[in-house]
């Protein structure tokens, strides 16, 4: 408790919690060593560039907490979308020292992250998460390192547009489960949705069958809780004073030191464990196509240092896929679920689409994706309206830059404001209307594609992102084929509205669970999804 209580001491509603006396002394002392690392920080943070350039605008800072008010600490959108609107695109606050610059314009993201590439391709350092923890040694959070660069080979070779295709049966598959978990318990359709986004991915990744029990689920969703918890700015006050990590783990308030280490302990777990057990099924003969045993079954047999190095990148790179794709995948889908409860039009126009090219004998395919320009467009729409991941994941600016007429400092935390660019009325449109056909038509007259910018940029793009496209355009057209998706009302008798919709923000942003109504289009319809499940899969 004491550690949760010091630890956490930059997140606000926890501060009136320190109660007892000798408490509150260790507490004084770490404010006033705060305070103190503070001020040192700034007599050496530099406040213009070298030719004098200002910082970016942004709200004023106070005296020795500098911004560290205004830094938001969730929907991390909403605030930079209003900092743009009060500030411009590039926008500027700093809090111990830290700079966090938010960047809300699409051609400044091509430029700094693709073109400045060299330098703006880090991630922030996070003391408990990425040191004590060890996630560090996860793509995601990984500094650009040689072993990134092998990583991010070993998820392109997984994961490029022809490796994804032989996937297609099994997401296909995974969407008709779905199907029929619905027509049997249709209030749950937000929960079972999860699950078998997760279960996709399991397979995918490691080759479990969609039908194996929870294990894996279940510990993985320990996992993601710890991880998302440990990264929130101002958990821990390691994370602030990166010395503490090296005190003696007697000292008082330094079970963070003992947090870290168990956290390790199951990271590792969940890394290693589902690999070796890949490996044994290989050994035994057992082992179903996977990203995993495909990946292994290409090392070479006698063991090198760089045989080993490279099972090693494998190892965490596989590892990192589920944390990585599940949510972003479940997220999207449940957005196309609300967005037909709350657009019967543009539902109808889709499943007219799918009637007239289709027809009614069988469940649409991956490969149908061509022919179904609405649904397609649809999809991409999807992506824009509500972005499962308003803003980016952030980068760490390796050294001092100029850009535009204004100084960003080296080491700045570095925040692309997706949300704003997809809500951009410049770039879009009516952005708060679902609008498919703004991505139909000649491609000249067709508004900024989305997939170009939500999946992120340059060297640390999205490697799943064919992926994920895949797996939502099959669970998007098996659904409009099968149902047909209406608001309805929650306990109180109100009626399915955006605005009542909860929404789970951290670096994913989903709807929480709402009401809607799932009415079976035919009979005929059912007919497809029970032969699809009855013909069972081999891929
Ligand atoms: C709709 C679904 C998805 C969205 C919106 C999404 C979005 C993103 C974004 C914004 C980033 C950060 C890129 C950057 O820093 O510029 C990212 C990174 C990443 N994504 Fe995805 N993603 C999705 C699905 C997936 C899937 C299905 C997988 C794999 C199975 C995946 C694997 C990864 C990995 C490994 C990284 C880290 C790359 C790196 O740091 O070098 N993602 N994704």
């Amino acid at each position: 408790m004491l550690n949760v209580q010091l630890n956490s001491f930059w997140s606000h509603e926890l501060l009136p919690k320190v109660t007892s006396f000798r408490v509150l002394d260790q507490f004084i002392a770490c404010v006033a060593l705060f305070i103190s690392y503070s001020l040192w920080r700034r007599c050496f943070s530099r406040l213009s560039g070298p030719n004098g350039e200002p910082l970016p605008p942004g709200p004023s800072p106070k005296f020795i907490i500098g911004n560290l008010t205004d830094i938001p600490y969730v929907d991390h959108w909403k605030t930079f979308a209003n900092w743009r609107r009060e500030f411009g695109p590039i926008v500027h606050v700093r809090a111990f020292g830290t700079s966090l610059i938010a960047i809300s314009n699409l051609k400044y993201f091509n430029e700094l992250f693709d073109k400045r590439g060299a330098i703006y391709s880090e991630r922030p350092v996070f003391t408990m998460a990425g040191e004590l923890m060890s996630m560090d040694q996860v793509t995601t959070w990984m500094s650009y390192t040689k072993s990134l660069r092998t990583h991010r080979k070993v998820d392109l070779q997984a994961l490029k547009p022809e490796a994804v295709q032989k996937y297609h049966k099994l997401q296909e598959f995974a969407a008709a489960i779905y199907l029929q978990s619905i027509a049997e318990d249709p209030l749950n359709f937000h929960h079972t949705l999860r699950r078998m986004a997760a279960k996709v991915v399991v397979a995918i990744i490691y080759g479990q069958p969609l039908t194996a029990d929870d294990g894996y689920l279940k510990h993985a969703a320990e996992i993601m809780d710890m991880l998302n918890t440990a990264v929130q700015p101002g958990r821990y006050l390691v994370d602030l004073l990166p010395f503490l990590k090296n005190v003696p783990a007697w000292l008082p308030l330094t079970g963070f030191l003992e947090e870290g280490k168990l956290g390790r302990k199951k990271l590792m777990q969940f890394i290693y464990d589902p690999i070796e057990q890949v490996e044994r099924e290989i050994e035994d003969g057992t082992a179903l196509s996977s990203i995993a045993a495909d990946l292994l079954k290409e090392l070479p047999q006698e063991s090198t240092e760089e045989s080993e190095t490279l099972k090693e990148a494998i190892t965490f790179a596989v590892g990192t896929l589920y944390g990585a794709g599940e949510e972003t995948t479940f997220a999207t889908i449940a957005i196309f679920i609300l967005a037909m409860a709350l657009n019967p039009e543009v539902q109808s126009r889709a499943q007219e689409e799918i009637d007239r090219v289709i027809g009614h004998s069988r469940l649409p395919e991956i490969d149908d994706r061509d022919s179904l320009p609405y649904v397609t467009a649809l999809v991409t729409e999807l992506l824009r309206w509500l972005p499962s991941v308003r803003s980016g994941i952030p980068r760490r600016l390796l050294k001092d830059d100029v850009y535009e007429g204004v100084y960003l400092p080296k080491d700045s935390m570095i925040c692309p404001n997706i949300w704003s660019i997809t809500q951009d009325p410049e770039l879009y449109e009516s952005p708060e209307t679902l609008n498919p056909e703004r991505f139909m038509g000649p491609k000249e007259s067709q508004a900024i594609d989305p997939g170009t910018y939500v999946f992120g940029f340059g060297r640390r793009v999205c490697p799943g992102r064919y992926l994920a496209l895949n797996t939502i355009f099959a669970f998007v057209s098996a659904i409009l084929a099968t149902y047909t998706i209406s608001k309805s009302v929650d306990e109180e008798g109100r009626e399915t509205s955006l605005d009542r919709i909860t929404f789970h923000e951290s670096i994913v942003a989903y709807p929480g669970t709402f009401p809607c109504k799932f009415n079976l289009r035919s009979e005929i319809a059912r007919a497809n999804f029970e032969r699809k499940l009855a013909e069972g899969i081999t891929y």
